[in-house]
């Protein structure tokens, strides 16, 4: 494909988009059935869709129509392209700019708003205060990709000399002992060797340095209550030996955690309630809570435009009631681990404060907050334990 066709099918995506479509159903649509486009030209249309869903406000000018065009000619006269070359209205490409497209070039030189959804952008103001900026700044950047290497099974040094073998450059992230960066070649490591010895594992540089703070020690029973796809069953296992159980709502979303945790060489139990209320309290519970995900809303740019105040009063109720279910599963002298990848006080702060009110036994004896930046996504912990 020319890079004209890329953009003509971006426009055309961003449409079914803006119909109501989730991005991810339009994308995979669109490639299954354009076996003519190759992994280049995915690659490309994906870039320029995500591209455009975290920058949807600021690409567009001020009483400019909403669509998919107008959002694409916002996003490449902000970059700085050739907008005469690629509207040239040849091969596949778009149709001719006109007279209002290209006024819209003009303005667009500057840049509009912050790209916040209008009522999440007074809530993350007053959570970030002085670093609100610095961080809605940082939202709309594509994000790196970053790995974590599984300590039990190697170094990171050996790791990035076995990774190199396969084209994955990486640099050490100094964000956690487990971290690296990928500067070339991400879409190299599922397929590498690094990756099917389970040496590594791809991992947000804040969610490894949010592990990285917990009070692991060998020996310990760690429940993971919120387990998902497992990735922090899988960290925490790579810092300690252990048992380790995990545990969700939806026991489907585990459904690839014993492949991984074979992979990594970790014995991973997978517990429903039922199986849970048998067992004695753990050392460790560790509450990764479904969250508005606003600290990693540049991966998942779509996430931010969908998420709604009904959609946070939810998960608010979700977020408390399960605090108050970690209770019953954590031994006298046990922890609980509260965390979430979002950047707003009511998921984070106040959630932890309301837990306290509702259990006075129970006291917060540390916060960690990782900001959204170039390097890392926002990531909140807080560690609970009795007094
Ligand atoms: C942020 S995700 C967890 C991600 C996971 N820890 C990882 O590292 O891949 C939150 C998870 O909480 C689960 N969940 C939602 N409500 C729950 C509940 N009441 N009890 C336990 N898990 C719940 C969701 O199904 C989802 O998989």
């Amino acid at each position: 494909m020319t890079p004209a066709a890329r953009v003509q099918t971006a426009i055309e995506l961003l449409d079914q988009i803006l119909e109501g479509t989730p991005a991810e159903k339009v994308l995979t649509g669109w490639a299954r059935k354009s076996r003519f486009a190759g992994s280049k030209d995915r690659a490309a249309v994906r870039d320029h869709v995500f591209d455009v869903l975290r920058r949807r406000r600021s690409v567009l000018a001020a009483d400019t129509v909403e669509t998919g065009r107008s959002l694409m000619i916002g996003l490449l006269a902000q970059d700085g392209a050739d907008l005469e070359d690629l509207f040239s209205g040849q091969g596949y490409g778009p149709s001719v700019l006109s007279v209002e497209d290209r006024a819209m070039d003009e303005v667009m030189q500057s840049e509009r708003a912050l790209d916040l959804p209008d009522w999440v952008q007074p809530l993350l103001q007053a959570s970030l205060g002085d670093a609100f900026l610095e961080n809605a700044k940082a939202l709309r950047k594509r994000a790196p990709v970053f790995l974590r290497v599984n300590l039990q099974k190697t170094t990171r040094e050996a790791a990035i000399d076995l990774l190199r073998t396969d084209g994955v450059e990486t640099v050490v992230c100094p964000l956690a002992d487990t971290a690296l960066e990928v500067i070339e070649g991400p879409r190299k490591v599922p397929n590498s060797q690094a990756f099917k010895e389970g040496y590594i594992e791809v991992q947000d540089a804040s969610s490894q340095a949010a592990i990285a703070q917990l009070p692991l020690r060998d020996g310990m029973r760690v429940l993971d209550y919120c387990a998902g796809g497992g990735g922090k069953t899988l960290a925490m296992g790579g810092r300690i030996g252990g048992t380790f159980v995990a545990h969700d709502a939806l026991p489907q979303r585990m459904s690839d955690l014993p492949v991984r945790a074979d992979r990594a060489g970790l014995q991973v139990q997978i517990f429903d309630d039922n199986q849970l209320t048998r067992e004695p309290g753990f050392d460790l519970v560790f509450c990764d809570v479904p969250c508005s995900g606003s600290g990693t809303w540049r991966r998942s740019p779509d996430a931010k435009w969908r998420f709604s105040p009904d959609d946070l009063k939810a998960l608010l109720d979700v977020q408390s009631e399960i605090l108050d279910n970690a209770c019953d599963r954590v031994n006298s002298s046990g922890t609980i681990a509260y965390a979430t990848c979002s950047m707003l006080r009511e998921e984070n702060e106040n959630q932890i404060d309301r837990f306290i009110a509702r259990h006075s036994d129970w006291t917060c004896s540390a916060t960690h907050h990782w900001q959204i930046t170039e390097r890392c996504d926002g990531f909140f912990l807080a560690l609970l334990t009795r007094t």
